[in-house]
């Protein structure tokens, strides 16, 4: 492969080396001040849009050379061509974009900064440039990344379980099941290697090696591992080239685990009563909604056991995702009940709709303004226009038509999995003294979320989840999820590192020193030009099982960097975090904070919307949680003690009076399409 000198990085390294002060773009951010106009009018300075790092729609050519046909055209979803512009989302993410409607929508292709890099060229596994195989999945996992227990001494791991629900908010693979035992079987039930030519054509299995610390132990030579389907598997969206994966949720910041990803899924969930969603009464308290094929979606024992159904199917995987999926339903639910009071004229539909509206926006503001600062540094993100200072009651009407949403291959596949390294396999339960109960092992409890309605373990847990420590973000990945994930009562389980190692050579990701290159940095020509981001007994590692540095997998080498101060990833990841979450926002028509006036909020609401904390949500939505320190993803301290939630501010929802003249709108704009 060879870089296209065409193409235009707009980053230096030169702020780099010290880690401090690191920044993308040079020159400091428009600060977009609110009057309901387009950016121009509004005094933002730069003249053409770009993004932190990449190309915007419409780039014909990537750095490698490779054209990508415009995403909304290949898009299989059955967006309406001619998009109405109505005040809320759809739910399957059509009609965001109103050119090109297909933009962000479910089952639709993952975006890709760079080229893929399949062994064949078309959509082969990735291959050494050797031609050889790349050293096993689970090797590197064992050589190259460690299992030790580090807390970290700043973040909850309420940190952590934000950080799954926006991934499944973003991105889902194609045809996985994720937590449940994959129909397709790779390996014999006894973790031997069924043979290439008897396999099925998307088995891409893991080889265990000799020797394996655990899987030695019960002579597990194999791990299963089902290729994610691409377009080129399917009839609708295959436009020639490298294949590309596809996801299954909408990449848009719209509660789509809560609410569904079409119409269909959504009718399932939604009560058609006072806006509400359904819930379900059980064991003194409001739950989300029984499965209806309960073996099926929970590692259940009997039909008898609770599984959830919800707008995501992974929503029983781990307990603390089935708590906070709770917590965001029964916001919406809450704020339901309180738009009906306060607007008694609303029906259905409308209070349905605005409730979303609302819960969505208040979500929004918690992700930026709260949970990603503490990924990708304030600064960084102020720097890169992803948030703005103290933006009280105005608008940031940056909305960008030629920025793709779409989630990235290389954000998902790679990038954003680091955080696995913060998950922790001991979950603490605490008393509201926040005095130590008990505990859970994680592994237990995959794909068993009942346990959150035993006796008081909802407000237990959540408080654990508020006061226990996340594990450090480094290389060190939790024994739970790396010998023992989905274990099922078995000895031993599988290794989420592994899987996130072999998930890169599926996609056929272009490599780390490749991702180097293009996020600015210095491209390495020998193993020892890594020293700059990776220490040397890390690189040792590496030379003992990659036949070349230029086969070093991006999710390997983006995950031994040391972080940029301030952040929680090194250099690599953060460029591709940065790029992601700034088109995340700016490629977002519905962000709470655009001034549109069919599809925003006054600037009343705005700034009570703007009040909206992850404390007061646990507050609102436990059981009986009576007390919480203000920062929840922030460990308790002298500067963030536990207080009464009383003193936690509250998004004032009186302001939501029956201000809207599309109260009374037609019904049919509510899914945004006639
Ligand atoms: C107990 C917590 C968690 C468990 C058990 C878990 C497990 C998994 C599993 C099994 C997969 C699919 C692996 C594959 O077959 O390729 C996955 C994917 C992923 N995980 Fe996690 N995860 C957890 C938390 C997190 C957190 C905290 C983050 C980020 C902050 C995260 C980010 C991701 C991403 C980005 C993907 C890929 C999503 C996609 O399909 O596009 N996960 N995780
Ligand atoms: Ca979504």
């Amino acid at each position: 492969l060879k870089v296209s000198t065409g193409y235009h990085i707009v980053h230096n390294q030169q702020s780099y080396p010290d880690f401090h002060g690191f920044s993308y773009l040079q020159g400091s951010a428009p600060y977009i001040v609110g009057n309901g106009l387009p950016p121009s009018a509004a005094g933002a300075t730069s003249p053409a849009p770009q993004t932190p790092f990449g190309p915007a729609i419409g780039s014909p050519i990537t750095p490698y050379g490779y054209s990508f046909p415009t995403p909304g055209r290949v898009a299989c979803a059955q967006s309406p061509a001619v998009c109405e512009k109505t005040a809320y989302r759809t739910l399957d993410g059509s009609c965001n974009h109103l050119e090109q409607p297909g933009l962000g929508v479910a089952n639709t292709r993952y975006g890709r900064l760079l080229t893929p890099k399949y062994a064949d060229g078309i959509s082969a596994p990735t291959r050494s440039v050797t031609g050889e195989e790349l050293p096993s999945a689970r090797l590197v996992s064992l050589v190259a990344f460690g299992e030790q227990d580090v807390p970290d001494p700043e973040f909850t791991l309420h940190n952590m379980q934000w950080g799954q629900i926006i991934t499944h908010d973003m991105s889902m693979q194609a045809g996985g099941t994720q937590s449940k035992k994959h129909p397709t079987r790779c390996c014999t039930d006894d973790g031997r290697l069924i043979g290439l030519d008897t396999a099925h054509k998307t088995c891409f299995a893991i080889i265990v090696p000799p020797h394996d610390p655990a899987y030695s132990q019960v002579g597990t030579e194999c791990l299963n591992f089902v290729r994610t389907l691409t377009d080129r598997d399917s009839n609708c969206q295959y436009a020639g080239g490298p294949a590309e994966q596809l996801t299954v949720v909408t990449s848009y910041l719209d509660l789509s685990l809560v609410y569904g990803n079409s119409i269909q899924q959504n009718s399932d969930i939604r009560e058609f009563q006072g806006g509400r969603m359904i819930v379900e009464e059980r064991n003194g308290g409001k739950w989300l909604p029984l499965s209806r094929n309960v073996t099926g979606d929970c590692d259940a024992v009997d039909s008898s056991e609770v599984c959830y159904r919800s707008g995501d199917v992974r929503v029983n995987q781990n307990p603390g995702l089935a708590i906070l999926q709770t917590v965001l339903l029964r916001e919406h639910n809450r704020i339901a009940d309180a738009l009906a009071a306060l607007n008694p004229h609303y029906d259905d539909r409308t209070l349905f709709q605005e409730s979303r509206k609302i819960n969505i926006a208040q979500y929004q503001q918690i992700s930026y303004y709260e949970w990603l600062p503490i990924f990708l540094g304030a600064e960084n993100m102020l720097k890169n226009r992803l948030i703005y200072k103290a933006p009280g009651g105005s608008y940031v009407n940056d909305f960008d038509l030629n920025i793709d949403p779409s989630v990235l291959n290389e954000h998902a596949t790679a990038a954003f999995r680091y955080f696995h390294s913060q998950i922790e396999g001991r979950l603490d339960l605490l008393s509201e003294m926040r005095t130590v109960l008990g505990s859970l092992t994680l592994s237990d409890w995959f794909n068993r979320p009942g346990i959150i309605e035993v006796g008081d373990n909802f407000d237990s847990l959540t408080r654990g989840h508020a006061t226990q420590p996340e594990e450090l973000t480094d290389i060190n990945f939790d024994r739970q999820i790396k010998h023992f994930l989905f274990r099922r009562n078995m000895p031993f389980g599988s290794d989420l590192r592994s899987l996130d190692i072999q998930r890169n050579r599926d996609h056929g990701l272009a490599s780390y020193n490749d991702m180097r290159e293009f996020c600015g940095l210095r491209r390495a020509h020998s193993w020892e030009d890594y020293s700059d981001l990776i220490s040397v007994p890390i690189i040792e590692k590496l030379k003992s099982l990659y036949h070349s540095h230029e086969d070093v997998d991006l999710t390997v080498g983006g995950s031994l960097e040391a972080h940029v101060s301030g952040a929680l990833a090194g250099p690599t990841f953060l460029c591709i975090l940065t790029e992601q979450f700034y088109r995340t926002r700016v490629g977002d028509r519905f962000f709470f904070e655009n001034g549109d006036k069919i599809t925003g909020f006054t600037p009343d609401q705005l700034v009570e919307l703007r009040k909206a904390s992850m404390a007061r949500l646990l507050c609102d939505n436990g059981n009986r949680i009576t007390s919480m320190q203000p920062e929840a993803f922030r460990t308790v301290s002298g500067s963030n003690p536990i207080m009464p939630c009383t003193n936690i501010a509250q998004v004032d929802l009186t302001k939501w009076i029956d201000q809207k003249p599309y109260a009374t709108a037609d019904p049919s704009a509510h899914y945004g399409r006639k």
